[in-house]
């Protein structure tokens, strides 16, 4: 299988108030097209910083990171946001959607705002609408982003986030902010995205939602500490499995 991401010797620093804070030290891994991996590890460790570093969204201070090949640090910055924007989704706890726009256009907005997507306006909102149907809130479309639940908005950003067809999706924390059953209902529209073909890094402190994953990637201290794979046995062995690695790597 081909590697998406190949990360070599990645390092940040963070200097804050004079003090330096090396958040992330040397750390080298790659993920291949296809693979659905959850970093998880304790607060502070690095987990956000990982995600924001290896996407572009987030500079780096040394080492490298390919995306489908491409060395995104040697990108100029209007060539990094196209890669963003056109080959990669993001899906955040805190969700980030805008105020003004209804759910719909908030969903079509990085479509408008692409310029590979060479889609009409009028067949970027009929995908916006049939990724809606997909997700099953296409009874939501008109409504203002405050008249929604957690769960249905979070959908709406799963949307948002496939909206340029991209190859890869980076979520943090992408079921933080949701009970049990939206937390659930969120991991399934993931998982049927990945069986689909689109590669997913996602952060996440719930063992649950790790579970439904191929790989996890313990971090500590700015370092991955171990790694594990989930094998496909049902879901509770797994679940049980990997909090018993998880337990072995002090979680
Ligand atoms: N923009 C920033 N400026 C300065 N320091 C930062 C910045 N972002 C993160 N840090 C620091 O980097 C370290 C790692 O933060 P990060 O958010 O990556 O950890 P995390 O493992 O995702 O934590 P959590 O699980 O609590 O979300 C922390 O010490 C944090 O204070």
């Amino acid at each position: 299988m081909a590697k998406i991401i190949e990360v070599k010797d990645l390092c940040k620093t963070y200097i804050t108030n004079k003090r330096q804070n090396n958040v992330l030290r040397n750390v080298s891994f790659s993920i291949d097209e296809g693979e659905m991996v959850a970093v998880m590890g304790p607060s502070g460790s690095g987990k956000s910083t990982l995600l924001y570093t290896v996407s572009g969204m987030d500079s780096m201070t040394a080492g490298t990171v390919l995306f489908g090949g491409k060395n995104i640090s040697a990108l100029k910055p209007t060539q990094l946001a196209a890669l963003r924007l056109d080959e990669m989704g993001f899906i955040f706890q805190q969700m980030y959607m805008l105020k003004n726009l209804s759910v719909l256009d908030n969903i079509i907005l990085p479509a408008r705002q692409s310029k590979a997507n060479t889609l009409s306006a009028k067949e970027k909102l009929e995908r916006g609408k049939e990724l809606m149907r997909k997700l099953g809130i296409i009874e939501i479309a008109d409504n203002d982003i405050n008249e929604v639940s957690g769960g249905q908005l979070q959908r709406a950003c799963i949307c948002r986030s496939m909206i340029n067809s991209p190859k890869m999706i980076f979520a943090d924390e992408p079921t933080g902010a949701l009970n049990r059953q939206s937390s659930n209902e969120v991991m399934e529209e993931l998982c049927k995205i990945n069986a689909d073909g689109t590669t997913i890094m996602l952060v996440t402190h719930d063992a649950k939602v790790a579970a439904k994953c191929s790989r996890v990637l313990y971090i500590v201290d700015g370092n991955i500490q171990g790694e594990y794979n989930l094998e496909g046995s049902d879901e509770r062995t797994k679940e049980r499995a990997l909090n018993n690695w998880l337990l072995e790597q002090g979680w």
